[in-house]
């Protein structure tokens, strides 16, 4: 079974979880020449049980797609980069052209979870562009930089604009990154919390740097998404706000 999609369903439920790779399948991440929709995976409700295989080689039961947007500049490649290979793309800033996405498979409590991660163009010039890719995403982590007043002062503008393009029960979760700065550091922990509080988002800081509570975000999403595909789930209900809070790391402790 596929879902058909519609442009800017706004209202309609969520994009149903995909189990099939699509018969071009995912290709490697490169900036600017993705389409929406056309490498990612047809839509259809999940089949545990039935894993699929992926053009990469990469078995899979259920597959997500998650959307990281912001501001240019707040970490968002790097973020990606982090959790898709360990490591921290110091040095030049590259800023991403258009959209760009890279593929991780999870273990998700017995499940392999893959996550399409679609890394958006923070660049206002680039934002007709994502605007496309909304409403196909199951969950978007939202990031500012701790470093960057302005960027945590866009998020009211960001949520305006997920609403407005993303399905109305998309996944949505606060990042403030660069928590490893803590000199440069303009946006308190407490403001973040605030902010999270009053649009009712689960809220992290993380460090692309140092690797701080990166792994946690994404897993935390994707036992969210898993769950929330499971037509008759057998486990308990998996609260992504409880989670987040609860083995979210500080900055200043407990983290090499
Ligand atoms: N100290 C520190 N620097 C970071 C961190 N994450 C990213 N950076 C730096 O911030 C700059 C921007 O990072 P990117 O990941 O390219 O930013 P982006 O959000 O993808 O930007 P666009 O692609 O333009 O939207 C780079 O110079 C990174 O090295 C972090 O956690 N800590
Ligand atoms: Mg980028």
């Amino acid at each position: 079974m596929s879902r058909k999609k519609t442009s800017k369903s706004k209202g309609a439920s969520a994009p149903a979880a995909s189990t099939l790779p699509a018969a071009n399948g995912p290709q490697p991440a490169r900036s600017g020449t993705a389409r929406p929709g056309s490498d990612a995976p047809p839509y259809g409700p999940p089949q545990p049980g039935r894993p699929s295989l992926g053009s990469g080689g990469d078995f899979y039961d259920v597959a997500f797609k998650v959307m990281l947007v912001g501001d240019s500049g707040v970490g968002k490649t790097c973020l990606l980069v982090r959790f898709k290979d360990g490591a921290f793309l110091a040095g030049t800033f590259i800023s991403t052209v258009g959209i760009d996405f890279r593929n991780k498979v999870l273990d998700v409590d017995g499940m392999k979870v893959k996550l399409q991660m679609w890394d958006t163009a923070g660049q206002e010039r680039f934002r007709s562009v994502t605007h496309a890719y909304y409403r196909d995403a199951h969950a978007l982590l939202l990031l500012y930089d701790v470093t960057n007043k302005a960027s945590f002062d866009n998020i009211q503008a960001w949520l305006t604009e997920i609403h407005e393009y993303a399905q109305h029960d998309v996944a949505l979760m606060l990042l403030g990154n660069k928590v490893d700065s803590a000199h440069e550091r303009v946006v308190k922990r407490e403001d973040g919390e605030k902010l999270a509080k009053e649009y009712g988002l689960p809220f992290m800081e993380t460090s692309a740097k140092t690797g701080l509570n990166v792994d946690l975000a994404f897993t935390a999403m994707a036992k969210e998404l898993k769950q929330r595909s499971m037509k008759a789930p057998s486990e308990p209900r998996f609260r992504l706000h409880d989670y987040v809070n609860r083995e979210g790391r500080r900055a200043s402790c407990c983290h090499p």
